[in-house]
């Protein structure tokens, strides 16, 4: 279990980028899904202990954080959204590089780094240049070298970004079969990886933790409450004698609006109910927070 007690950051420029964050995070595969912006790889930074927060606690199991990186880091994976330039060398040379710096003995990296690029589907690939690889391969070598070692906590900042369907789906099988006994902490804005890949979900905005917990208990409050419209709403309701209604979303089908509204009545004639997803929470959540985006 992570636990994080009033975390704040500010930074020098007087950005408050994470607002008094109290929150736990359970075992298996948790989304931290939010806007740019939002905060969420200063608190993935700030978690993973690459840099400070200005005051709070974060306990990862018996590891006090914050005070004790070395500590954290014996246990911690950890894929950052940019990698930087990467050295010409192979991928395998480069996995055993990072695998004597992360302290493995030769055993345990002549076990661990084939078994890796099994798993991250490297293996044919492994004596090539990671400087050449392409942004789905890269990726992948990210999650191997976060993988080194067997650590309990993962974090991957936005792991799918720039990636293509395939790609994505690549990497979202890999995600899967590594969940098993770990932490597992994925930030992205892409809800879609968020709804397929966890069962567990923090909604981040403005550096504040808007909603927390598992995905079927964040819909339910909007279950029976989520319509399918090809127009529009006249006006938005927010306490009309209707009851709330607002646009979650607008999308378009070959061209033709398609909205998703919410609303505790039929909101307009060819109105039909649909099923809640966590696209529709998360505007939801929002269009409280900004007024809806979508009219
Ligand atoms: N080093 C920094 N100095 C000043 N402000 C910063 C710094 N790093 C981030 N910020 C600001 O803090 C806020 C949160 O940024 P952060 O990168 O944590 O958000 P994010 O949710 O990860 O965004 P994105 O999805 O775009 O990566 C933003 O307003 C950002 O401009």
């Amino acid at each position: 279990m992570l636990t994080l007690s009033n975390v704040n950051k500010t930074y020098r420029d007087g950005t408050q980028a994470l607002k008094n964050i109290t929150i736990d995070f359970p075992t298996g595969m948790v989304g931290l899904l939010g806007p740019n912006g939002a905060g969420k790889s200063t608190l993935m930074r700030t978690i993973a202990g690459l840099q400070s927060a200005d005051n709070g606690t974060i306990t990862f199991n018996d590891i006090d954080v914050l005070n004790n990186p070395d500590e954290l880091r014996k246990t911690l994976g950890y894929l950052p959204q940019e990698f930087g330039v990467y050295p010409n060398m192979s991928c395998i040379a480069l996995l055993e590089h990072m695998a004597i710096l992360k302290g493995l003995t030769p055993t345990q990296r002549q076990q661990q780094i084939p078994e890796l690029l099994e798993l991250t589907n490297l293996a044919k690939s492994a004596k090539k240049s990671v400087a050449n690889f392409s942004g789905g391969m890269k990726q992948r070598f990210g999650i191997a070298q976060a993988l080194l070692g067997d650590p309990k906590l993962i974090i991957m900042d936005e792991p799918t970004a720039g990636l293509d369907p395939m790609e994505r789906e690549r990497l979202n099988n890999v995600l899967v079969n590594i969940s098993k006994d770990k932490l597992i902490l994925l930030s992205t804005h892409i809800v879609e990886d968020v709804e397929n890949l966890c069962n567990h979900v923090a909604l981040q905005f403005n550096g504040e933790i808007l909603v927390n917990g598992e995905i079927p208990e964040l819909l339910a409050p909007l279950e029976g409450c989520v319509w399918e419209s090809s127009t529009s709403l006249d006006t938005q309701t927010p306490n009309g004698e209707n009851g709330s209604a607002h646009i979650l979303s607008k999308s378009f089908t070959y061209g033709k609006p398609h909205y998703r509204i919410y609303s505790e009545k039929q909101p307009t004639e060819d109105a039909s109910l649909t099923r809640t997803t966590l696209q529709d929470r998360y505007f939801f959540e929002l269009a409280l927070k900004v007024g809806s985006h979508a009219n």
